[in-house]
Order: structure tokens, then sequence, then C-alpha cells
């Protein structure tokens, strides 16, 4: 390797340094809460590789955090009633700080509705329609972690967020309509596109950030961008190249785009890191309101 590419490109940046900077923060309230925090509890409904290597990834931060990690898979076949009595155990349970229900979950099972079964005082995914509803109101302290963790990469910067101009594409309800109303909180002038708008380059040749999360490989490419704008790559996809290798990239030609944006988070190692995070941090504030709230002392 030569000496020129070990230089580090400031337009990355890194996850793994926000994330870093994060843990430790939430390490310093862990070690000295009082009583101790309880478990964090991570529910996956039958087999779901998409989400294997992310339950690992919390795994890893929880334990680097201080937080107990309990990881559960429930059975594919499991009933929505099951489902949901479990969901009820975990909320009246003394030792759990917080639950976690990854998605995707079976056909079968109403994943909104459970969702609305977590206890908005152990939502630490902000994904209860409760939780969720504070957003609009501008309480971004609980937000969905992938939400959570795009605002922070953008913060990171160091770009003003007022009056920013931002264009989000996507609208999901996990990241792009949760990131938006948390971009518009902070004060950016938010445009948000999705797959009937008529010509997203239009939109986001004149943001001063772009924040993407659809789910196609190298859907951005420099032509899109603004010269100096910055760019938060949430997806994940998985490509097989010419040579049959597999690799995950996001949704933007990183390496193309690179060359014209001010700044640009890569994948791997960018947005996921922060998002693991995210969700450290998230615990935290609910175990803070559960104090609050009375429920632990
Ligand atoms: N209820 C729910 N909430 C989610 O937020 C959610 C979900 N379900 N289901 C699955 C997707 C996917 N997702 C990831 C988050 C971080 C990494 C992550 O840490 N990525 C590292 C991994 C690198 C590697 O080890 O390969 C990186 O990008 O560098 C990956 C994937 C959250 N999701």
């Amino acid at each position: 390797m030569s000496a020129e590419s070990k230089v580090r490109d400031h337009r990355l940046i890194e996850g793994k340094a926000v994330q870093a900077r994060i843990l430790a923060e939430v390490a310093e309230e862990v070690a000295t809460a009082s009583p101790p925090v309880g478990k964090l509890v991570s529910v996956c409904i039958g087999p779901t590789p998409e989400v294997a290597v992310y339950v690992r990834n919390q795994a890893r931060a929880a334990a680097k955090v201080g937080i107990p990690f309990d990881q559960q898979v429930w059975p594919a076949e499991i009933t929505q009633e099951e489902c949901k009595k479990r969901i009820q155990a975990l909320n009246d349970s003394k030792d759990v700080l917080g639950i976690i229900l990854q998605r995707p979950v079976p056909a079968h099972i109403n994943v909104r509705s459970l969702q609305s079964a977590i206890h908005p005082l152990k939502d630490v995914e902000g994904m209860n329609p409760a939780s969720i509803g504070n957003i609009v109101y501008s309480d971004i302290a609980l937000a969905p972690c992938t939400a959570a963790a795009s605002v922070e990469m953008l913060r990171s910067t160091g770009l003003d967020l007022k009056g920013l101009e931002v264009v989000m594409i996507g609208h999901s309800e996990i990241v792009g309509k949760p990131a938006a109303l948390m971009l518009t909180a902070e004060g950016a002038t938010v445009t948000v596109c999705h797959h009937m708008t008529r010509s997203v380059a239009m939109h986001s040749r004149r943001a001063d950030a772009v924040v993407v999360a659809v789910g196609k490989a190298h859907l951005i490419g420099p032509d899109m961008i603004k010269p100096g704008a910055a760019v938060i790559d949430i997806g994940i996809n998985q490509i097989t190249d010419e040579d049959g290798t597999v690799r995950i990239v996001g949704d933007v030609d990183t390496d193309a785009v690179k060359e014209v944006a001010g700044w640009i988070t890569p994948v791997p190692g960018g947005v996921g890191p922060v998002t693991v995070a995210m969700l450290m941090r998230n615990s935290m504030v609910a175990y803070r309101r559960q104090k609050d709230a009375g429920w632990i002392s």
C-alpha cells in the first residue's frame, strides 16, 4: 500500500468514530446509574438473516457500554396473541430496560399492532405510534435509531442545520419520514422525494445535504449532487460483482460521488455503526424517563 493511500480522506464521515464518541458517553452514564440498568431485549420473530448483522452489532455495543443484552428469537409460527402476551410480560418486568422488535416479521404477524404493544417508556427504538408522534411536536430525544443516526452524521459535518437545504430521498416510516421531521425540528428546509417524485435530480442538485434511504444500489450518481454538498447514505444493498464477490453497498455510487461531495458517509462503516450507538443512547433516555415516572427507584 502506498503512503498516499493511507492518508485519511476528510470527505468521508467515519461512522466508527462517531459511534465511539456516543458509546463513551453512554458507558459513563451506565456505570454511574443507580439502580443499575436492566436488560435490553432484542426480539426476532422467526429466522431473519437480514437483521443478523444488526443484532450482532447491538450485542457488541451493549457489551461495550455495560447494558445487559438479551437476544430472543421467537418461533416463526408464533401467534399474534402469544407475541402480545410476551411483550406485555416484558413491559411489566422490572428487569427489562427496553424492547427492540427487529423487522421484518413473518407475514401473519401484524407488526404495527406489536409496536403499539411495546410500552412507550420501554420503546427504545421509538417506533410506537405514541413515540413517533412526539417527533411531530419536535420532541426528538427518542427517535427511530436510523433516522437519529442520519441526523447525527449530518451534524458531525459541522454544517449549521438551521436553514440548510436538505433533500430526503425515501419516505419510509422507519427512516425517511422521521428523519425529515427531525431535520425540520432542527431548522432545516426539508424536501422529501420518493418513488412518485417527477425528477429527484432536480431537487437533489440544489441541496446542501442529500440524505438517501431507498434501498437501490448506485441510485445516486455524481450528476445528482451539488459540488460541496453533504451526502448521507442510509442504504444497505447486497450486490454481486462480475467476478462473483458479494459486497454490501449503499444507495450512493460512493467512489464517483466522493469526487463531487464535500462530505460523504461510506457503506459499510457510515450510518450503520451510528444507528447501533443511537439504540444505546435511546436506552438511557428510556431509563431516565422510567426513573422520572417512578417505574424504577
Ligand atoms: N426494528 C428494526 N430497526 C432497525 O433499525 C432495523 C431493523 N429493524 N431491521 C434491519 C435493519 C438493518 N439495520 C442495520 C443497522 C446497522 C447495521 C450496521 O451496524 N452495519 C455495519 C455493519 C458492517 C458489517 O459488520 O458488515 C456497517 O454499516 O458498517 C446494519 C443494519 C437496522 N435495521
